[in-house]
């Protein structure tokens, strides 16, 4: 059976374009924006015009700033930055409609804990299922309906089986998986390797440093996502490597992006003032570095990446610190 309504939490770039996919995938969607002006914006003009110009909503696709109203729906879609997910947990506990499943569409880990946003939801929202939809995805490729393929990952099998009959259309084509935690990591991490790779090509240093740090990352995470119990083929998959190479090849990236304007000798505070779009990256890398410690995983760029953008590490030397590290074999 599909899901008759869903609810994208989130209007921004990627909950819009989720809601349009719902919208398209033959669902009944409700677009939640916290403010109220926004939410009426959106649905006068249809159009959400701050963060996915130039594409138009269809008349179905509701739009609402009324967050209990948002909640009553068959599946809830949580697209806000992964910073306030737990807030987002505590405001909609009381509101949950029992039996109402919870996927998580951002990209991030939790700063102060270390927590991936399943390992939160376990705590605020206990009791709720909860797949992940993941996997090399712009929103505004998706909006134009480009052809795009996404991972959906829950541990029930099941769910995973609604949720992608539910959202699958023409151009967009979801794969299953159980590897939730996997799911998870590399969506996550992908985001600390596209800022090394901006950094790299903004400071100039070419096409053969940004694929040895694509290639280099993909092992990193991938230690990370299978000592936290992920599985190696998630990391070979679309929400892996697929996420992976797109984020760190494309200046749509907003992480790769803002990595560019580093290199390029601008500093954070300066981009991050002048920017409303996330990069989940920054506010991931500190966490990534913390559960690579827990876990006792190498992770070298990672560690190198956090260090430039809050421990005032230069760039030449992260670079000349990487390419210095003792010579071993790949793996
Ligand atoms: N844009 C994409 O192409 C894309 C694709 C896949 C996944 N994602 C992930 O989706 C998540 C949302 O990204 P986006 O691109 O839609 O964001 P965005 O940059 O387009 O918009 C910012 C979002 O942050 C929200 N926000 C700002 N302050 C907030 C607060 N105090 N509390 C709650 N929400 C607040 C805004 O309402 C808006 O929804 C991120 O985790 C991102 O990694 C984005
Ligand atoms: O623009 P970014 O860097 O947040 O990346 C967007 C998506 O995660 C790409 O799949």
């Amino acid at each position: 059976m599909t899901l008759a309504q869903v609810s994208v939490i989130g209007a921004g770039a990627w909950g819009t374009a989720l809601a349009l996919i719902a919208t398209r995938g033959g669902c009944r969607a409700f677009l939640h924006a916290r403010r109220p002006e926004l939410a009426a914006t959106i649905a006068a003009t249809r159009c959400n015009a701050a963060y996915l110009p130039d594409i138009e909503l269809p008349a179905e696709l509701a739009v609402t700033a009324d967050f209990a109203a948002a909640l009553d729906a068959d599946a809830v879609l949580y697209a806000q930055p992964a910073q306030h997910f737990r807030a987002f947990c505590q405001k909609a506990r009381p509101l949950w409609r029992i039996g109402a499943p919870l996927v998580l569409c951002a990209k991030g880990i939790e700063q102060e804990s270390g927590l991936l946003l399943h390992e939160i939801a376990a705590e605020a929202l206990p009791g709720v299922a909860v797949a992940a939809l993941s996997g090399p995805s712009f929103a505004i490729d998706v909006a134009r309906g480009l052809p795009t393929a996404i991972a959906i990952a829950a541990p029930d099998g099941a769910l995973v089986e609604r949720l992608m009959r539910s959202l699958s259309h023409g151009a967009l084509r979801p794969y299953g998986s159980e590897d939730l935690v996997g799911t998870e990591v590399a969506g996550a991490v992908k985001n600390v390797y596209a800022i090394a790779c901006g950094l790299a090509i903004g400071a100039g240093l070419g096409d053969n440093a940004r694929a040895a740090l694509i290639t280099r990352g993909l092992a990193e995470v991938t230690r990370l996502a299978l000592a936290k119990g992920g599985r190696q083929e998630t990391l070979m998959g679309l929400a892996g490597l697929g996420d992976l190479v797109l984020t760190c090849s494309s200046p749509k990236s907003r992480n790769m992006s803002l990595g560019i304007e580093m290199g390029q000798g601008r500093p954070l505070a300066d981009i991050l003032a002048g920017r409303r779009s996330v990069a989940e990256g920054v506010t991931t890398a500190p966490a990534v570095l913390a559960l690579a410690r827990q876990l006792g995983v190498e992770m070298p760029i990672a560690a190198s990446v956090e260090r430039i953008l809050h421990g005032g590490g230069s760039l030449a030397a992260e670079a000349e610190n990487l390419l210095a590290r003792p010579l071993k074999r790949e793996s």
